[in-house]
């Protein structure tokens, strides 16, 4: 039997690629996504199963964790990957009063990125533990009879390098991604010794459609090492956290070097 692990997100660019590469490793995947992109039919193809939601309407969000569990009733591993990179709308430079609309707007992108990225996570965790719960309970016999180490899940959050350091440009999203860590302590220590939770921080890993050369060496020149590493290096992290029995309670960086890049 597989071991079901749930990425949300995942039907373009870094969960794309680690769902399907877990799928062909022999997990069972189980993927949200929000907008039916063409990988969907290709991760349908391969075996992964793939639910729609927006994780940050409550209902789409309900409706998901209904369809979960009416499909898995174990899980070894969340891997919360759903996300936006929203800028901050551009300061309105005024000595009036601060309209409501101002207002309203800025709050809209507030609440966005902290909708994404910390409340979803926060309501998934406490909605499926149980099912990670189960999977750590569930021993097979040859597990009671033997010193064999019990069953571990995991929990794994991917943040953001700028949730220590902050975003200029995108202050609610750095925000949201330092709330997702903060989650990470928390949970890490309330589910310890049987589920794991960390976090994955990255820099750069993949350029978006319409970054030109100017950005694109600028975002470069920010790490030491210099380079976008692509997908590869979160699916990597993922099976490190998997494997590991002795790592909670942690934000792994993939940045680079670019927390030592002096100005
Ligand atoms: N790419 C990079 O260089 C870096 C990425 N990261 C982090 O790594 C993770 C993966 O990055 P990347 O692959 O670029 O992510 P993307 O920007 O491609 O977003 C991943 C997915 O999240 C989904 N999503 C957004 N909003 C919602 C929502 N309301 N409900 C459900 N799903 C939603 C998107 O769905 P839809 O397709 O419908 O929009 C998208 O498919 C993210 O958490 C990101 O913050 C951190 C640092 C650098
Ligand atoms: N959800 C997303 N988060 C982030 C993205 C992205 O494309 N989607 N991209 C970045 C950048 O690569 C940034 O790290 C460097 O410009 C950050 N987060």
């Amino acid at each position: 039997m597989r071991d079901t692990l749930l990425i949300t997100g995942a039907a373009q660019r870094v969960g794309l690629f680690c769902a399907l590469a877990l799928q062909q490793q022999g997990y069972q995947v189980i993927i949200s996504y929000r907008t039916r992109h063409a990988a969907v039919a290709e991760l349908e193809a391969a075996g992964v199963m793939c639910l729609q939601a927006d994780l940050t309407d409550l209902s789409s969000l309900s409706s998901f964790i209904d369809e979960v569990k009416r499909h898995c009733l174990k899980l070894r591993a969340i891997i919360h990957n759903a996300s936006a990179w929203q800028k901050d709308l551009p300061l309105i430079a005024t000595d009036g009063l601060t309209t409501l609309a101002q207002l309203q707007q800025d709050a809209t992108v507030f609440d966005a990125m902290s909708h994404i990225h910390a409340r979803a996570a926060y309501l998934l965790n406490r909605a499926l533990l149980p099912l990670l719960q189960a999977y750590v309970s569930d021993l097979d016999q040859s597990q009671q009879d033997s010193e064999m180490p019990c069953k571990m899940a995991d929990i794994i959050h991917l943040t953001d390098f700028v949730a220590t350091v902050g975003s200029e440009k995108h202050q609610a999203y750095a925000a949201s991604k330092a709330a997702v860590e903060n989650l990470t302590f928390s949970l890490a220590r309330q589910l310890a010794p049987t589920i794991k939770v960390n976090a994955i921080a990255p820099a750069l890993l993949m350029f978006n459609q319409g970054d030109d050369d100017s950005y694109r060496q600028k975002a470069l020149a920010k790490s030491l090492l210099g380079v976008a590493p692509g997908a590869d290096e979160v699916l990597a992290t993922i099976n490190y956290l998997l494997q590991s029995r002795y790592i909670t309670g942690r934000v792994l960086p993939l940045d680079g070097g670019r927390q030592l890049r002096l100005p």
